[in-house]
């Protein structure tokens, strides 16, 4: 399985990453969800260099220039809440791809325990196609885990690219043991060493649905 870790990179990536973690920025909630949608747009820029490419004529109003465009058909994959600014990051580079949509969200059965659900759950079929399933935050990895097994419900995806900013080593680790070998690239910005009793990602950023949205009752 390829792992692509952006922070291993020197680019301007990581200015948006320093901002969506920095107590004195994250707050603006507008820029939060723009440096995450920001940090989707160069994911997705670099993911394509990854896509099957072939030569296409086209035609210009002076002749005939081939150009060499990608043919993977696409389907982003986002997980509820925190996915959407990140989704419409790759939306806003492959605008031609289906679109799939899972809630899935942490219900507490007391300070420190939780059960993931999954509700809602809207999808193009994805037999043969390129799935990329895109949630900023990996922190033990099982939202990311059930969605894909809801996911699996509507077919069986030819490449899958599990997209991230924020992951564990742990959830990096779960991705690796659950999804297919052959098939699978990890992309995130950065993996941070550990989760804490209540399951948060350290250093992390906090809670990515709450600073993009709000908080919740
Ligand atoms: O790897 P895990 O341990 O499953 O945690 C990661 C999940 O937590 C966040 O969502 P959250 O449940 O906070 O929902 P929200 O986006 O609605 O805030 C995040 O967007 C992931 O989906
Ligand atoms: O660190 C974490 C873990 C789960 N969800 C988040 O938003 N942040
Ligand atoms: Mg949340």
């Amino acid at each position: 399985m390829k792992i692509i870790d952006f922070s291993k990179t020197n680019s301007i990536l990581n200015q948006y990453v320093s901002e969506i973690r920095n107590v004195e920025v994250q707050n603006d909630r507008l820029r939060f969800r723009r440096n995450i949608e920001r940090i989707g747009e160069i994911m997705a820029y670099e993911m394509s260099k990854s896509f099957a490419y072939s030569t296409k004529d086209i035609r210009t109003p002076l002749g005939i220039a081939p150009v060499c465009t990608p043919d993977n058909q696409l389907v982003i994959s986002t997980i509820l809440r925190a996915g959407l600014p990140f989704h419409q990051g790759f939306l806003s580079y492959f605008d031609n791809a289906e679109n799939a949509f899972v809630s899935a969200y942490r219900k507490y059965k007391d300070t420190l325990k939780f059960d993931i659900h999954i509700e809602y759950i809207a999808s193009p079929r994805i037999d043969g196609k390129t799935l990329i399933i895109t949630d900023p935050m990996l922190a033990t990895g099982s939202s990311m885990e059930l969605s894909y097994q809801a996911m699996l419900t509507k077919g069986h995806p030819s490449e899958i690219h599990v997209a991230s900013i924020i992951a564990s080593r742990q959830a990096v680790e779960h991705i690796m043991s659950i999804f297919p070998e052959e098939k699978t690239t990890i992309w995130c910005a950065a993996i941070d060493p550990e989760i804490n009793e209540h399951s948060y990602i350290v250093p992390g950023l906090g809670d990515a649905g709450d600073l993009a949205y709000g908080e919740k009752e």
